[in-house]
């Protein structure tokens, strides 16, 4: 448990925690999907900065503190002021670099470039590192509650919950793929962030090797869950088989739960919420076995999420009702029935 500064009428703010550790953490309940913050980056550089330094006017001489060091003097002085205030893992409390506080935040993110060579238009993705004051003060955990998306049209980081949050409750994010093994989740992490990954999938139970290896199975599995899970319609039309694709969701779905893992679905960074994928899959099976009291339940755990996520899911929360009202409008009923 957490205790926090209070700020407006955020459902967060930010406190320490029982490591000393500035983080994130609730202040109000928010709900499995819901939005907890929006935000601009305040910096947005190629990810091969370093070694364009002509990307902020410097020949390829330039340092690379003179390299961050220009980059920050564009930012306003208050807004300079807080991205100083950012954490730098790699230096003791009073010795920061600007190169340090940009390594310890930035997040990688995705745009579209246009290449135009001549007269030939060529759009293409390349990554960038952005870097976001509030998004910045949110710790790792290797079960996170919260992830992140950035949407290129609207140029906004969104941070949602993957997961019911609880007042007081620490707000995380991943920053690594969640779904390798222990071993080299910690490695990374101190590598990168020099810290020991405190969180509690990588303490709790962890004085079993068993359990170690149980949670790197459960995590590989997952990771290719949807890889491999069997086509639907095959299922749907195989008169045979009944349970077995509801039985592989409402497992994966456990097994995400114990993992913390409801947030991903394959470690690609892919943007789906996978839990979310589950409870669509579910709502399917169950509209296709013509089963009202299932098709109903998963009817409604999809409509609370799509609610949480907020006045953009509308449309879909109208639909959502029109099924629960009249389920035999449902698109597939009943077509394992048939
Ligand atoms: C992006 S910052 C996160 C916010 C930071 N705690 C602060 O005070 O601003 C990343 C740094 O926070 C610390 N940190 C993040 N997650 C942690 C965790 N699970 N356990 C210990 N330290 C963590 C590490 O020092 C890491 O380099």
């Amino acid at each position: 448990m957490l205790t926090g500064r209070e700020e407006g009428h955020n459902p967060y703010s930010s406190a320490h925690n029982l490591d000393g550790e500035l983080g994130m953490v609730a202040r109000t309940f928010i709900p499995q999907g819901g939005v907890i913050l929006v935000e601009h980056p305040v910096i947005v550089v190629p990810a091969d900065m370093e070694v364009d330094a002509s990307v902020v006017g410097l020949d390829e001489a330039g340092s690379q503190s003179e390299l961050y060091g220009a980059l920050f003097s564009r930012l306003d002085s208050q807004m300079r002021k807080e991205v100083l205030a950012l954490k730098d893992c790699s230096a003791s409390p009073n010795a920061f670099t600007t190169r340090g506080i940009f390594n310890t935040n930035a997040l990688d993110v995705r745009l579209e470039v246009d290449k135009r060579r001549k007269f030939q238009a060529k759009v293409q993705e390349q990554k960038y590192k952005a870097l976001f004051l509030k998004t910045s003060r949110c710790n790792h955990s290797c079960g996170p509650n919260a992830v992140w998306r950035f949407d290129r049209l609207s140029f906004t980081l969104t941070l949602s919950a993957v997961r019911a949050i609880h007042p007081g409750e620490e707000i995380t994010i991943s920053y690594i793929n969640p779904f390798l093994p222990r071993h080299t989740r910690r490695t990374q992490l101190q590598s990168k962030w020099n810290f020991v990954c405190h969180c509690t999938h990588c303490d709790a139970p962890w004085t079993f090797p068993s359990a170690i290896s149980q949670s790197d199975k459960a995590r590989y599995e997952l990771s290719t869950f949807f890889k491999k899970l069997p086509d639907w319609e095959q299922w749907c039309f195989d008169e045979n088989n009944e349970q077995f694709m509801i039985e592989r969701h409402l497992r994966a779905m456990q097994m995400r739960e114990k993992e913390g893992l409801e947030g991903f679905q394959d470690g690609t960074g892919s943007e789906i919420v996978a839990y979310m994928k589950h409870i669509d899959a579910l709502v399917m099976c169950y509209g296709a076995l013509a089963d009202v009291q299932g098709f109903t339940k998963w009817v409604r755990k999809a409509r609370e999420v799509k609610l949480a996520e907020g006045p953009d899911n509308a449309l879909h929360v109208k639909v959502l009702d029109l099924w629960l009202k009249e389920p035999g409008k449902f698109y597939v009923w009943g077509w394992k029935r048939l």
